[in-house]
């Protein structure tokens, strides 16, 4: 049994359909809380259309490669398309974090698999929507979410806008 964050993201095709069904398939798996869906602009260096994004934590009983074949398969399931590195995608689906049945945070350095995922602590698209499902959620080896969220710059965490349910 592990516990893990799932962050997703859409910004081609239909992004709330695509995210929706991801979602669903999820809850399926062990879902212990989804964020629903935010509004975000594009991160990184690549121009490209905003995204909707999600975080989601499930419990289930796989290893941390388990969840991100779990991962992959969500992507080709959406019939993802992607060329560029951080580039425009109709889904990607990452890992945030894999918390064993010891408790403990699983790391990773693989670059098949890096855990945490290296990159998470600078993305509000990921800290907001996990912050609101868990209050006291903690990213390993950078600290509590809250105090990253704090630490982004403001402009960028306002620019995550949660989307009506509709
Ligand atoms: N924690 C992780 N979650 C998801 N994929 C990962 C992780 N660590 C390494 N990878 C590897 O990264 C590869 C490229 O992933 P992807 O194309 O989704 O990157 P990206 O979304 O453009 O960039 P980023 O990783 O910064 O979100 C995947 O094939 C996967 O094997
Ligand atoms: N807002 C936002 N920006 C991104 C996202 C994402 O999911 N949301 N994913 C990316 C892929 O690496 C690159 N940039």
């Amino acid at each position: 049994m592990s516990r893990v964050v799932l962050s997703l993201g859409a910004n081609l095709g239909d992004r709330a359909g695509t995210l929706r069904t991801a979602l669903a398939a999820l809850a399926a798996d062990g879902e212990v809380a989804s964020s629903g869906l935010y509004e975000t602009p594009p991160w990184g260096p690549v121009e490209q259309p905003p995204y909707l994004n999600a975080v989601a934590v499930l419990d289930g009983n796989r290893d941390a490669a388990g969840w991100l074949a779990r991962a992959h398969e969500l992507e080709q399931a959406a019939g993802r398309t992607r060329e560029v590195r951080w580039g425009a995608r109709t889904l990607d689906v990452d890992v945030v974090t894999v918390q064993g049945a010891d408790g403990r945070p699983v790391r990773s350095d693989d670059p098949e698999l890096t855990l945490p995922h290296p990159r998470a602590h600078e993305r509000a698209f990921v800290l907001v929507p996990w912050l609101a499902v868990d209050a006291d959620a903690e990213l390993p080896g950078r600290g509590r979410v809250r105090d990253l969220v704090a630490a982004l710059d403001r402009a960028e965490v306002d620019a995550v806008v949660r989307r009506d349910e509709r």
